[in-house]
């Protein structure tokens, strides 16, 4: 693929909220189609969801909006002719019509690349087959298949002709999840789910032979595996001590020396411990702050309890946060009040060179203003805006389908669910617009607003379907490339 767009090859992330460049995605796969109801909940899903709709009404329109930012020359102009277009062509890597964008960039023509090498094919069909137990001639047969519909099939686990071979990967669309760049560094995941394994495998491949990602292979950073682990029996494997797991969405780069990581359902302290040890090691950050929260389904990552909109404002969910705390203190008691979850949550703060002494930080809003004044120089006072506007019962309602789960475009312009209702009240009165993505790329195309000039503004998605896969927009996106903020 050529990669000589504006931006060139360049791989770098240093914050949350400077302007996207570029991003890895991938576009729901005729795998998602495939989950039936006793196998959502094992493939991490809440219940099945309708394709089409989730692709045509929903999803189509986070990549028409980021197409708009990262990359306009390939839309502008062309979002009726896209519309009207019932095969959706332009949505579909490998056909004829699809943007290929070098900016916005599904994983799946990555992959579908990279299988283009006989000696990389016959490599991953090997370890594809090994994870999934397939048969030798299944393996055989499979290495003969077009690169690019090989792809599909590793991905979906499903043939063309509908036949399956493997179970789907519907939580690919997560690409957050898989890697996390961090300055000119990619830390890869061990996921914590089963339902995950091959999505590790497929970025493991993607990262280290993918052109785009060769000049910066010595930076790709894989967590050892803790030794001792093999000899334990399987009751005490699941030790917070001794598992290794760590998933994207508990890691975030707030600011160029400060990274975050959340211990959490998914993330292992023993992992964060592993982490923290090679960035120090090797320099990439000086600061770690390791946020506890409590291991629930509904809080799976950090990302679905907070993220930034704006060098000086983020979104959170208060009964984790110090407003938790304080509505006890008020002795403020409800009978449908959920069980107070604080008491997992903890805050430490380690930096290089003192390792062993971390600072104590009380309370979320405490760690989130330390980034927002001192690590970005934020000259505004520092905000927050609370899920569900931090009513009862709307706070824990609003998260479980994502409203803290934002995808910065630019500093202060965001991506959320449609859904999220008090949320989004929280943010008219901080002063936002609040814009559909249709109502937005209409007045793109009509140059009334463009992604330039946008400020202070939350778009939002259609989210029916998507948010039944418990994820949003933060979760849908892996940055490559972020402007230096
Ligand atoms: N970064 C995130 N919050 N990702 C959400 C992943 C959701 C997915 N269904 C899972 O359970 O794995």
């Amino acid at each position: 693929m050529t990669t000589g767009s504006a931006s060139g090859s360049a791989i770098k992330v240093s914050s949350e909220t400077g302007t996207l460049k570029r991003l890895l995605i991938h576009s729901p796969d005729r795998g998602l189609g495939k989950v039936v109801p006793s196998k959502a909940q094992d493939w991490l899903f809440e219940d099945i969801v309708h394709l089409d709709t989730m692709r045509r009404g929903e999803y189509d329109y986070y990549v028409k909006l980021l197409l708009y930012f990262l990359d306009p020359d390939k839309i502008k102009g062309r979002v009726g002719e896209i519309d009207n277009d019932p095969s959706r062509s332009f949505f579909i890597p490998g056909s004829e019509n699809y943007f290929a964008s070098d900016c916005v960039v599904d994983i799946q023509r990555l992959l579908g690349e990279i299988l283009e090498d006989a000696q990389t094919r016959v490599k991953l069909t090997a370890a594809i087959c090994g994870i999934e137990r397939c048969s030798y001639r299944i393996q055989e047969e499979l290495y003969t298949y077009d690169p690019h519909e090989l792809a599909k099939i590793f991905i979906s686990g499903s043939y063309s002709d509908k036949r399956m071979l493997f179970a789907p990967l519907p939580n690919l669309i997560f690409t957050r999840d898989i890697g996390i760049v961090i300055n000119d560094h990619i830390l890869l995941n061990k996921p914590a789910k089963a339902a995950r394994t091959r999505e590790s495998i497929l970025a493991q491949f993607v990262f280290f032979y993918h052109p785009l990602f060769e000049h910066i292979r010595e930076n790709l950073i894989e967590i050892p595996e803790n030794e001792r682990h093999f000899l334990l029996p399987d009751d005490e494997k699941a030790s917070d001590f001794h598992r290794c797991t760590l998933e994207g969405g508990d890691v975030m780069m707030v600011s160029p020396k400060h990274l975050l990581i959340g211990c959490s359902e998914r993330t292992s302290l023993y992992a964060a411990q592993q982490v923290m040890k090679i960035l120090f090691d090797k320099n990439i950050v000086e600061k770690i702050s390791i946020i506890k929260i409590p291991k629930k389904r509904d809080y799976m990552h950090i990302d679905t309890i907070f993220t930034q909109v704006k060098k000086n404002i983020w979104v959170l969910l208060g009964s984790l946060a110090r407003l938790g705390d304080e509505a006890k203190k008020k002795d403020v008691l409800h009978f449908f009040a959920p069980a107070d979850n604080r008491g997992e949550f903890r805050i430490l703060q380690f930096r290089k060179g003192n390792a062993k002494q971390p600072r104590e930080i009380e309370n979320l809003e405490d760690l989130l203003s330390e980034i927002s004044a001192e690590d970005l120089g934020a000259s505004e006072p520092v905000k927050f805006i609370y899920s569900g506007g931090n009513e009862f019962p709307y706070g824990e309602r609003e998260q479980w389908t994502d409203s803290c789960n934002l995808l910065a475009l630019k500093d202060g312009v965001v991506i959320g669910y449609d859904r999220n209702d008090k949320t989004l009240d929280a943010f008219r009165k901080e002063g936002f617009k609040i814009i559909t993505a249709k109502d937005l790329l209409e007045k793109f195309e009509t140059d009334e607003l463009s992604p330039s000039t946008l400020a202070d503004t939350f778009i939002m998605l259609p989210s029916a379907e998507l948010s039944r896969a418990r994820g949003g927009s933060h979760c849908m996106s892996m940055p490559l490339l972020r402007e230096f903020l």
